[in-house]
């Protein structure tokens, strides 16, 4: 596995930036604009670097194609560089290729200084668009396009890859065969500002690669899978996203090493088996009982591997890969003044990290008189997408011996359900609601 050229010129950030447009290929200009100061991103990612917004501009015989902007705050910055390259009248081409504001904080103003441009981008783009120009919006060409299609400059074209949810429902990849360059937007992006731009100028980013696949790209990695897919057979030689450094230097290598951020490490240690984690929390060891007879019930089957973990013993962030490996998770509390407790709410909120659709999900626990906390974990599982073919399992304090044998074969559905044996039985959240 080669591991991307993240260092090969280490050194501090150099955070002032070109003054002008920087030559990216031959008619590809840098038109973007540095934010060095920027120490939180999305309010989800924590930026010790700071962040760029890489705009390009592509000059063709027949005109000029600007692709993606900048944050509003740093218009400016890019309507120099851009005008340092281009007069707006030779702008022919707006592409949109992710509509996040951080890449059209520009497009309103840009637009309205190139009225006759051709805006392109995937129709899901289009209300997200629509949205953002409002009644503007019917002033100007805009258009969806999908995989395959393509717009001339003249001596080059631009082709278009629909790859939906690298982290929105309208991203998307362009495609410069004649320069070799695919501007992938947030895909292969780091939040990482250095003035010097290119991956062998720059520091060691790897960090920022990984960070930002891992908060922005995770929760998505099918689907960056399937994107990666497809743009694999290109014979890209550089890749021009909208953040951090440009992969001109062994560009593949961050696709292959995204693919390894990507893969299934359990997957291919199981095979065939199917997996279910426990986790639970007890006070007084009521709940940890029913985990540990749910466990057993599950554990018949031979064909899943179960295993149990006591949250008191563990953080949060070191079970989030088993997770994601995982085909299913169930999840014990007691109610503790009305509610789950607090360490399994930070579990459920860890989830949003990672994707969870679709994977089988199940809540139990001990409570005293009201009991809320099965349903209000049942309630976070069923947002975070999962399927939960069980109602709950609810004991009132200590399980007794028939209520241990409730546990096992509640587990024991919970394995036949991840092996197929058992029909799927949609948690009914009327029913869990009126309890
Ligand atoms: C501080 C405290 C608050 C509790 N609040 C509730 C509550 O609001 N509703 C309820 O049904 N049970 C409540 N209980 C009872 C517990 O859910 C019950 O003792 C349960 O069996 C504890 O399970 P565990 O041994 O797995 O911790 C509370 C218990 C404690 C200690």
């Amino acid at each position: 596995m080669s591991v991307p050229p993240f260092t090969i010129r280490p050194a501090a950030p150099r955070l002032e930036g070109p003054s002008g447009p920087v030559l990216v290929a031959p008619g590809v200009h840098w038109v973007g604009a540095l934010d060095p100061g920027l120490r939180s991103f999305d309010v989800i990612l924590k930026t010790a670097n700071g962040t760029t917004y890489n705009s390009y501009a592509v000059r063709g015989s027949e005109g000029v194609a600007v692709i993606d902007t900048v944050k509003a705050e740093f218009a400016d910055e890019f309507f120099a560089r851009l005008e340092a390259v281009a007069r707006y009248d030779e702008i022919r081409l707006i592409v949109l290729n992710h509509l996040e504001p951080d890449h059209t904080g520009a497009v309103p103003e840009l637009l309205r200084r190139a009225p006759q441009a051709q805006v392109r981008l995937s129709p899901r783009g289009l209300p997200m668009l629509r949205a953002l120009l409002k009644d503007e919006f019917e002033l100007y060409d805009i258009k969806g396009v999908t995989t395959g299609q393509s717009v001339s400059l003249g001596d080059r074209s631009l082709q278009f890859y629909t790859t939906p949810f690298v982290h929105w429902p309208d991203t998307q990849c362009t495609w410069l065969a004649r320069e070799r360059v695919l501007f992938t937007c947030d895909l292969f992006g780091s939040h990482y500002c250095d003035g010097r731009l290119f991956n062998d100028l720059v520091g060691d980013f790897r960090f920022s690669f990984e960070y930002y696949f891992d908060r922005i790209m995770r929760p998505f990695r099918s689907f960056v899978a399937q994107a990666i897919d497809l743009i694999e057979p290109l014979d890209f030689g550089i890749i021009a996203p909208a953040h951090g450094p440009i992969l001109r230097s062994h560009p593949r290598d961050y696709l292959t090493h995204t693919r390894r951020l990507i893969s299934s490490r359990l997957a291919s240690e199981t095979g065939s088996e199917k997996t279910l984690l426990i986790f639970y929390v007890s006070a007084y060891g009521a709940t940890a009982q029913l985990a540990q007879a749910i466990h057993d019930g599950a554990a018949e089957s031979p064909e899943v591997r179960v295993s149990l973990f006591d949250l008191e013993g563990g953080e949060i962030a070191p079970f989030l890969d088993l997770i994601e490996e995982a085909d299913g998770i169930a999840l014990g509390t007691p109610t503790i003044n009305g509610d789950a407790v607090r360490t399994i709410w930070e579990m459920l909120a860890a989830l949003v990290d990672i994707e969870t659709r679709g994977k089988l999900g199940a809540a139990f626990g001990s409570y005293g008189w009201s009991g809320e906390a099965v349903r209000l974990v049942e309630n976070r599982l069923q947002g975070l997408k999962m399927r939960l073919p069980e109602p709950g399992l609810r004991i009132k304090l200590h399980p007794s011996a028939a209520e241990l044998e409730e546990g096992r074969a509640f587990g024991r559905r919970l394995a036949d359900h991840l092996t197929g044996r058992a029909a799927p039985r949609e948690v009914d959240f009327a029913e869990i609601a009126a309890r």
